[in-house]
């Protein structure tokens, strides 16, 4: 564990981190914050710090940047340093090697310097997000101006240019990112920010201590004492390894269909199973036992070790690590009785049926609801030969998932159309709010109805919107998946061998996050006890890391980024996507709309298919509007789009800056489904082949 989560966790105050971009105000606030009695710590001036003359820090440096960047008088040149870096992409990766762990480790020994009396301290930073951390503190504020304000005040405040001030503001993530992870937003475009923040001091100040435990603490009683758990790794390894990995999981279910008004389904059940793994040199050992004794699981453990030829391993005593977790569950699903559940899914048949029948009378065919939660508790005890030694871990982790689906079917004569619609996030039953449902509900009645007015899509080759209402499911089936290291390495991907080189056009980030709070990708950890992280996958079109499970970090001799999951205590780990999006860009979306001359404008996508290994698909769309001269003409319907995912990435020129709508869903392979979701941006993709039933229209392109 790091030092600066061991701090925040001891800390007896609430410790905030504040964020936000370059010049949005975070000093600005921090100072109101200050005024109200709270200790700032700010990371810039920690930063200032680390690279006085003499420190290790300057040295490091100067060797890696020269003494060009020293000033006569032996001291940082910050303009020099800032002008290089600000727009190479690799320098600043490296400086922030150099300074980051110690400017971490700077914060964390300010922190613990604090008196334990103050009524909070607040850790102001630019790049909590970008760092990977937005989630470990009590709350998390972000301070968020409109770009142009923020050019305005960074040129008068540090006299730049637009150049140079452009390369500072595009040299972090945007403000719809950075959004995604916020407890709280203070948009600082001029109106006053000192009350919102006087409101959220009061909120915070009254239930942190509850969300602290909410979001470190250790819930659910282990079935397996970390002496049981010792023994299995050590009987695991009693003929040698070098890795052991005991993964318990307890399990608790619900899901409920709806039909036609008609209870079809009500299943609720508990499961209760270990995984053991043994990796000695390639081999792996694998077993699975249903509800196991301590005496079966140390039997289980002699039997996966009995093939080994090596000396037995010194294991040592587990080390906990607590990992905070990216969701904090108010209501738990498995303590709301089963009633109140069934009264959500009735209650969104009747709100279908009510909205229907008010928009377009008699045209309702079919109402489908279905409801799922899953509270899935995980310990993981693992032993592991690394460079320093033998290390044994304990790790765990409590996921819970809830979702609602509905799906209306809407009909005119012959035409029958539908609409999908899913509210699913890793929360508890407290998800299921009034307006939320109601706002899924009615979405998907209207998509129906829509569609039933909607013309045939044109066919030929057009550049087409896809909003970001749209959802990722591009991102995540064309190109997500070619990101995966088993896939990468198994030569089966359009990235395969490519680390390091142009795979996408400029401005185009691909990212998968696994500590958005509340997202249905998200958990503490992944399935071989790795805490979660933000992965840039590919980072102004270079591709910079696949995603990792331990086996293929190894093998491509990189860290794992905690992307190995698996469905159950029955399956093996593998490289899996979490929350997969494409990062925002800096066009408005309405810009993007009225530069289109003639093509579709796509906020819905359904499903399709899609070839992993080459990133070609063929989508679905549930929503299309014609367009022409930037105006929405139509509705379109029956409309498909065929393309290639890295193509499409090459091709990306204009990205919006908006980043709001995640589809959720449970993405297979190997046999194994887990948990994802999806976004994108609003992008024009110049030109994909559009499949419709219309009479073909002679293509753009
Ligand atoms: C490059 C340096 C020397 C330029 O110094 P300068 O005095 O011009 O800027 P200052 O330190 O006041 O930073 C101003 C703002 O720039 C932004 N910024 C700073 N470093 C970075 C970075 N690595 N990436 C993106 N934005 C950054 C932040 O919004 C910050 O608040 C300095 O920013 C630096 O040392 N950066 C590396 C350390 C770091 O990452 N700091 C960010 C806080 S953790
Ligand atoms: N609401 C406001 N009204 C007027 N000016 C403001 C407001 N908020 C901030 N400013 C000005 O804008 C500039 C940037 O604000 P500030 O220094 O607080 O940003 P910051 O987020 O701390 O920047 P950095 O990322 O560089 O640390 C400052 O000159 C500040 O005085």
């Amino acid at each position: 564990m790091t030092t600066l989560n061991q701090r925040l966790l001891e800390a007896p105050y609430p410790v905030v981190g504040l964020t936000g971009g370059i010049a949005a105000g975070k000093t600005y606030a921090s100072q109101r914050l200050r005024y109200l009695g709270w200790e700032v710590i700010n990371a810039d001036q920690v930063a200032r710090e680390v690279v006085q003359p003499g420190t290790p820090g300057l040295e490091a440096l100067v060797a890696a940047f020269g003494d060009g960047i020293l000033a006569d008088t032996g001291t940082l040149d910050r303009e020099k340093l800032g002008d290089l870096i600000f727009k190479d992409p690799a320098k600043r990766e490296r400086l922030e090697a150099i300074l980051h762990p110690l400017i971490e480790q700077r914060l964390s020994e300010r922190l613990a310097a604090l008196p334990p009396t103050i009524k909070g301290a607040v850790l102001d930073a630019a790049l909590w997000v970008e760092r990977g951390q937005a989630h470990i503190f009590d709350a998390l504020w972000v301070v968020d101006a409109p770009d142009d304000i923020r050019l305005k005040r960074l040129m008068e405040r540090d006299g730049l240019d637009t150049a140079r001030a452009m390369d500072r503001i595009y040299a972090q993530s945007a403000g719809a990112e950075k959004r995604l992870h916020a407890d709280q937003v203070f948009r600082n475009d001029g109106r006053d920010l000192d009350e919102s923040l006087t409101k959220a001091e009061g909120a915070l100040l009254a239930h942190w201590k509850t969300a602290r435990e909410r979001k470190w603490g250790r819930t659910g009683t282990s079935p397996f004492s970390p002496e049981e758990l010792h023994a299995v790794l050590a009987a695991m390894l009693g003929r040698g390894g070098d890795y052991a990995e005991i993964f318990v999981e307890q399990r608790r279910a619900c899901a409920l269909g709806m039909d036609d008004g008609r209870m079809e389904d009500v299943a609720a059940g508990e499961t209760f199973g270990v995984g053991l793994r043994l990796i000695d040199g390639e081999a792996t050992r694998f077993a699975d036992l249903i509800a196991p004794s301590a005496e079966e699981l140390l039997e289980a453990a002699r039997t996966l070790a009995a093939p080994g030829t090596g000396a037995p391993v010194d294991v040592p005593g587990l080390e906990r690590h607590l990992l905070p977790k990216p969701s904090a569950i108010e209501r738990e699903p498995t303590a709301v009785p089963l009633p109140e559940k069934v009264d959500l899914v009735r209650r969104a048949d009747y709100l279908a049926r009510r909205r229907a029948e008010a928009i377009r009378p008699g045209a309702l065919r079919q109402v489908a609801v279905g409801y799922g939660d899953s509270t899935q508790n995980v310990w993981i005890a693992a032993s592991e030969r690394g460079a320093s030694g033998w290390t044994s871990t304990l790790t765990q982790d409590r996921r819970i998932q809830s979702v609602l689906r509905i799906n209306v079917t809407a009909g005119e004569g012959d035409l029958l159309q539908s609409g999908y619609q899913a509210l699913g996030q890793t929360r508890g039953f407290e998800l299921f709010q009034s307006q939320a449902v109601e706002a899924t509900v009615y979405e998907a009645v209207r998509l129906a109805m829509q569609a039933l007015d909607a013309k045939p899509a044109p066919a030929g080759t057009f550049p087409v919107i896809l909003s970001s209402s749209a959802g990722g499911t591009m991102i995540h089936e064309a190109c997500g998946h070619g990101l995966e290291a088993d896939l990468a390495l198994a030569g089966v991907s359009a990235f395969s061998g490519k680390l390091g080189q142009k795979v996408a056009a400029e401005g185009v980030t691909i990212i998968d996050d696994g500590t958005l709070p509340n997202k249905r990708g998200s958990s503490a950890m992944d399935d071989e006890g790795r805490a979660a992280q933000r992965v840039v996958l590919i980072e102004n079109g270079v591709l910079k890391a696949y995603l990792q499970s331990r086996k293929t970090a190894r093998r491509m001799g990189v860290e794992p980024t905690g992307n190995g999951r698996r469905e159950s205590y029955r399956h093996i780990p593998i490289p899996r996507m979490r929350n997969t999006f494409l990062a925002p860009g800096q066009e408005d979306p309405k810009t993007i709309l009225a530069d289109l001359d003639r093509g579709l404008l796509v906020k819905h996508m359904g499903g399709g298919q899609v070839d992993t290994v080459t990133g070609n698909f063929v989508f679905q769309v549930t929503e299309g509007y014609w367009v022409e001269n930037g105006e929405v003409k139509h509705p379109v319907r029956n409309a498909t789009l065929t393309g290639c995912g890295p193509a499409v990435l090459k091709d990306l020129t204009r990205i919006g800056r908006d980043l709001d709508h995640f589809d959720i869903g449970t993405c297979g392979k190997d046999g194994q489904g887990v948990p994802v979701s999806d976004a994108l941006p609003t992008i024009l993709c110049p030109a994909l082949v559009v499949g419709g039933t219309a009479e073909p229209l002679p293509s753009v392109i």
